[in-house]
């Protein structure tokens, strides 16, 4: 049996469809009593991690286990994890609760669950209506319901915001933060991260099937560096004088501006003075996490990206992960984002792989 820990384990999990390799050894854990996200761009391997865990996928190496064991060797299934995937199929002509009812009795729950999980979900006004016309919402609320109803100890979601109105949207947040309070395991993926900011703990973001950051995502807002923006008579002497001062990530920027970070408006302020430069303004800015993850996530896109398939590493980032805000820096203002891996990757990276084309099979 299983041990029973509602612990997602996911080690060294490579999927290859024919020429697309879907995932890419990719490694990570998540604890019962948190959210973790699961992010990455359209195509980064987020529906696949999850098929192989939920065992309809079948990994070319690797594992996906839960309570230390593949989804196939779990016994009832549905008692240990509920799962809300893209797409999912329900009878068109058959209501929402007798949707609830067949699967309540497959898998040995009394119907009385299905009305509560009708409540729970807000459907209880549409439990006799048949879900081939509900909306894509209602759909997504009927397929939570249905995961729920086996009361399991683990709740994995992919994409479960689509559709759903912004009440919806608040409701499954809190729902999803309180079930996890009760010491459950939630996995829930998406491809925005502002979208999950709010509810999750831990983030794993993907991006061509490979681990680009895995860790609190506390600590990825912490890595936001900001920097002051200086307006100043003369750019070039300030940047020699703040340079002379000891600071070193002091930058002219193309309009005429000196950008610097680890300092704050006081000490730039008492450099300039000192160095009798005068200053015109000062603007504090800072590193958005949206914008953060869409340059960690942007190569796989990237065409031409600025580096292809360097040496892999093997294993993936651990936790904490990431130490440190992206190389490219900070956009200049009215400028695209930079690509931040023009430079050196920091440690902890894996490197993108190049983009990965479409078709093949499983
Ligand atoms: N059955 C399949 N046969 C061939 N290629 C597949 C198959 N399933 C997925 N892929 C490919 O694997 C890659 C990862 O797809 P996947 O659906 O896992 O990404 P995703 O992160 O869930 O994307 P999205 O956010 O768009 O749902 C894509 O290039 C996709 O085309």
């Amino acid at each position: 049996m299983h041990d029973g820990s509602g612990r997602i384990a996911v080690q060294n999990l490579t999927k290859q469809f024919g020429a697309v390799t879907a995932v890419n050894n990719l490694s990570f854990t998540v604890d019962p009593g948190s959210v973790t996200g699961f992010l990455g761009p359209n195509g980064a391997g987020k529906t696949t991690t999850l098929r192989m865990l939920l065992g309809l996928v079948t990994p070319t190496s690797g594992a996906a286990t839960i309570n230390g064991r593949p989804h196939s060797q779990l016994g009832n299934p549905a008692r240990v994890v509920g799962a809300v995937l893209e797409n999912e199929g329900f009878h068109p002509k058959r209501t929402a609760r007798n949707h609830l009812r067949v699967y309540a009795a497959a898998i040995g729950v009394p119907d009385q669950r299905v009305d509560e999980m009708l409540g729970l979900v807000g459907l209880a006004p549409a439990a006799d209506r048949k879900a081939g016309g509900f909306s894509l919402g209602m759909r997504q609320r009927l397929a939570l319901a249905t995961a729920l109803l086996g009361d399991p100890q683990v709740l994995v979601l992919d994409e479960p915001s689509n559709g759903l109105d912004p009440e919806g949207i608040a409701w499954l947040r809190t729902f999803l933060r309180s079930f996890a309070q009760q010491g459950r395991t939630v996995l829930v993926s998406s491809h925005l991260l502002s979208e999950v900011e709010q509810t999750i703990d831990q983030v794993v973001i993907v991006s061509a099937g490979m681990t680009r950051y895995y860790g609190p995502l506390e600590q990825l807002r912490a890595s936001q560096q900001s920097r002051v923006l200086v307006q100043s008579a003369d750019a070039n002497a300030l940047v020699t004088a703040l340079r002379e001062a000891g600071l070193n990530q002091v930058e002219p920027t193309p309009d005429g501006r000196v950008a610097v970070s680890g300092a704050t408006v006081q000490q730039i302020g008492d450099i300039s003075a000192k160095a009798s430069i005068a200053v015109y303004g000062m603007q504090e800015e800072k590193a958005d996490l949206e914008q953060l993850f869409f340059q960690l996530t942007s190569p796989q896109y990237g065409a031409g990206a600025p580096y292809q398939q360097q040496q892999q590493q093997q294993q993936p980032p651990p936790p904490p992960g990431w130490g440190g805000p992206p190389q490219g820096g900070f956009p200049q203002s009215g400028q695209q984002p930079q690509q931040p891996y023009q430079q050196t990757p920091p440690p902890g990276f894996q490197q993108p792989g190049q983009q990965q084309g479409w078709g093949g099979q499983q």
